[in-house]
């Protein structure tokens, strides 16, 4: 049975984590509930676009390992930020890095994508605005998504913003979309709205809005009522083995390939322009 109690303790403790690990975050980064049948709410809560720096993957990654010490019964991601489930990778960590946090960052990248796709709760994503390349792949990495109609996209926009998308990544979108879709979508960096992203699987369903892609998604963790957690996991981990077998005996060198990719000069020039044309925008809608 799970108790309301013990999950404000845990709620605390991933908030301890996250002022030790980041510089200056003066509150929690996701805020993480549990209703009465067992089903956690993580809501992403870094301002303004939930962008995935370190201290964010570790705090969703942290909260996913208490909430399956805890025997929850599924958890659904989704984000604070109106009109944003999240920009993607934080391109802050990736412009001009420091090395050391690069490695660490890459690191973290990496628990967190094996963590969500191997883990032993049901998890689901209600996606209610953008969600773009690092953030597709961690929609991607869980058994579910429910996406709103209207304004939000989501996609692997990584060749739009000069990296080439490892061969993990597209496996992993292969795994969901098949192979034809995922070519066409990685090679053009096509950013999806909910209905077409439904055509293609990339999501399971479309909700009106965030509350609908809330509910969806926890009808979606309900369907395995009547199965045994430990026969569902182990059913859940057996077809999924394939990937994380790959991805454990090749994680050294997708971390090269990555560090690589970041500290290319061509890269770094790409990603000044990429960030000046963000803060453009800005600029230009004030005018
Ligand atoms: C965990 C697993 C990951 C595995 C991934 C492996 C594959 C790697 C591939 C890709 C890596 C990436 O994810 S790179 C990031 C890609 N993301 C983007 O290109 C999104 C860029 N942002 C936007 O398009 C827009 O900002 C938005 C649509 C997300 C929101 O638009 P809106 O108009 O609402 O807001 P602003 O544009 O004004 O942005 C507000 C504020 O946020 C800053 N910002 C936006 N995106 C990012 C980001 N990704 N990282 C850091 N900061 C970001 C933006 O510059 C504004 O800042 P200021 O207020 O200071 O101007």
């Amino acid at each position: 049975m799970f108790h309301l109690r013990k999950v404000s303790r845990d709620v605390a403790r991933v908030a301890v984590k996250t002022r030790r690990l980041s510089s200056a975050p003066e509150r929690s980064l996701v805020d993480l509930s549990v209703d009465k049948e067992g089903i956690a709410i993580v809501q992403m809560q870094r301002a303004p676009v939930n962008s995935l720096n370190i201290e964010l993957m570790r705090t969703i990654c942290d909260s996913v390992s208490d909430l399956e010490k805890d025997k929850c019964k599924g958890m659904i991601l989704t984000s604070a930020s109106p009109n944003i489930f999240s920009a993607g990778m934080d391109l802050m960590e990736l412009h001009n890095p420091d090395m050391k946090r690069l490695e660490e960052f890459s690191k973290s990248m990496f628990d967190l994508v094996l963590k969500l796709f191997g883990s032993k709760i049901v998890t689901t994503a209600a996606i209610d605005g953008y969600s773009g390349a690092g953030a597709c792949v961690v929609a991607l990495a869980l058994d579910y998504r429910s996406m709103t109609a209207g304004k939000a996209r989501i996609g692997l926009n990584d060749t739009a913003v000069g990296i080439p998308p490892a061969k993990w990544v597209a496996d992993l979108m292969t795994r969901t979309m098949g192979q034809r879709n995922t070519e066409l979508a990685l090679t053009s960096s096509f950013m999806f709205p909910a209905e077409r992203a439904l055509q293609v699987g990339l999501v399971d369903e479309v909700a009106k809005d965030k509350e609908d892609a809330v509910e969806r998604c926890k009808k979606f963790i309900k369907l395995y009522d009547n199965i045994l957690p430990a026969v569902r996991t182990h059913t859940k981990l057996s077809l999924r083995q394939d990937f994380i077998v790959e991805f454990e005996k090749n994680r050294e060198q997708y971390l090269k390939d990555f560090m690589n990719t970041i500290t290319n000069p061509a890269f770094q020039n790409g990603l000044d322009i990429y960030i000046s044309s963000l803060k453009q925008k800005k600029v230009k809608a004030a005018a």
